[in-house]
């Protein structure tokens, strides 16, 4: 059975337009006009059990009201979803068993009272026993290091310390399938890493499958063998982020340091039969851009004979850049193959 099997899902709100000045304000008194806004527009996708997918796009794509729909917190307004096999706004009470949930900007958690009295409220809301409960809890405790924390009130944590007390509440009950709504926003790099690294192991030990909506795409990298991207409602890639990046990155840098003073034009002349772009940071350091086309150690065979290279460092297109790219251009289809599907439709 599939995890997520999503079809043509679609969501609408209507949202109530406010008209501008006092008579706008009268007017709405007596009839209230609204306008339609469609954040999910017909998406199709399928999650296989353990699998961690990465759920991005820029603010506004529509990642979170899916996920709402996703945990039947929201009502589609068309098309068929299943999580677990199960209808997630029809069958609540079971399904609720199922997954775990964690939104970043909200807490499950009560606030006033302690930690642990959140954790055997939660115990009761699941209908967990206290022995399966006592043995999950002591276990999460210790994976990510909450001992010191259980009597502290909710509001008197860090947010990093609340963070990680939210993941324990989401998984108390066992689930199997666990939606992750920015779990990282506003964590430092430690516990992004130990957040990570629990994720991680918890989906290797216990085959828990992971939906991660997210902005940081380190947590992407680190985590998702899959990323779906989300654009304006529309799912614009569903694939590798490895093929993604492999596909949209057009090409290296590589950095040199020089142990003598070294001028652009000696550079440029030393690689001029090559399509590469040098720039120069000072006279001992320079940058050559170079694309896929051409071989590193090519490029790097003509500059060795000419200057006195001390140190040199290859460096990837960053994904950042690639993501924010696709972004922009609205589309994950590369501009060749956005070319040959445009002649194909003026052709047919
Ligand atoms: N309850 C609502 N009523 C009206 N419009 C809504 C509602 N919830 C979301 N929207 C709209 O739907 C669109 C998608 O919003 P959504 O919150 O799903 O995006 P998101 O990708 O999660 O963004 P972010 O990264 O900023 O959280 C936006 O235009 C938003 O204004």
């Amino acid at each position: 059975m599939l995890a997520i099997d999503v079809k043509d899902l679609r969501k609408q709100f209507n949202v109530q337009k406010n008209r501008e000045g006092l008579s706008g304000a009268l007017k709405d008194l007596f009839k209230r006009e609204y306008t339609e806004v469609t954040a999910v527009k017909d998406i199709s996708f399928q999650i296989p059990q353990g699998e961690i997918c990465g759920y991005i796009g820029e603010n506004g794509a529509g990642k979170s009201t899916t996920i709402k729909m996703l945990t039947g917190i929201l009502v589609p307004t068309a098309g068929d979803l299943r999580v677990n096999g199960y209808v997630p706004y029809k069958d609540r009470e079971k399904f609720v068993a199922e997954i775990g949930v964690v939104f970043g900007q909200r807490s499950q958690l009560w606030w006033d009272i302690g930690v642990i009295e959140s954790f055997q409220l939660l115990r009761k809301v699941y209908r967990v026993s206290e022995a399966d409960f006592r043995k999950r809890l002591n276990n999460l405790i210790e994976r990510l290091d909450l001992g010191d924390l259980l009597n502290r009130p909710v509001r008197k944590l860090s947010l990093g310390q609340r963070m990680r007390c939210e993941l324990v509440a989401s998984l108390l009950h066992n689930p199997s399938i666990l939606f992750l709504d920015e779990p990282t926003i506003g964590l430092d790099i430690i516990v992004k890493t130990e957040i990570r690294e629990f994720l991680k192991d918890l989906n290797r030990e216990e085959g828990t499958t992971i939906l991660l909506t997210t902005h940081d795409l380190q947590d992407i990298e680190a985590l998702c063998s899959r990323v779906i991207m989300l654009d304006d409602g529309r799912i614009i890639y569903d694939g590798g982020l490895e093929d993604l990046k492999n596909r949209w990155s057009k090409g290296r840098e590589i950095h040199f340091e020089f142990s003598t003073q070294t001028k652009l034009a000696t550079l440029q002349a030393l690689t001029g039969d090559l399509d590469v772009t040098w720039k120069m940071d000072n006279d001992l350091t320079a940058t050559m851009w170079l694309p896929h086309a051409i071989n590193v150690s090519d490029a790097l065979s003509k500059v060795v004979g000419g200057a006195a290279i001390q140190d040199i460092k290859i460096v990837e297109t960053n994904t950042d850049e690639i993501v924010r790219e696709i972004y922009r251009s609205g589309s994950a289809s590369t501009e060749s193959e956005q070319q040959a599907a445009l002649k194909e439709t003026t052709v047919s």
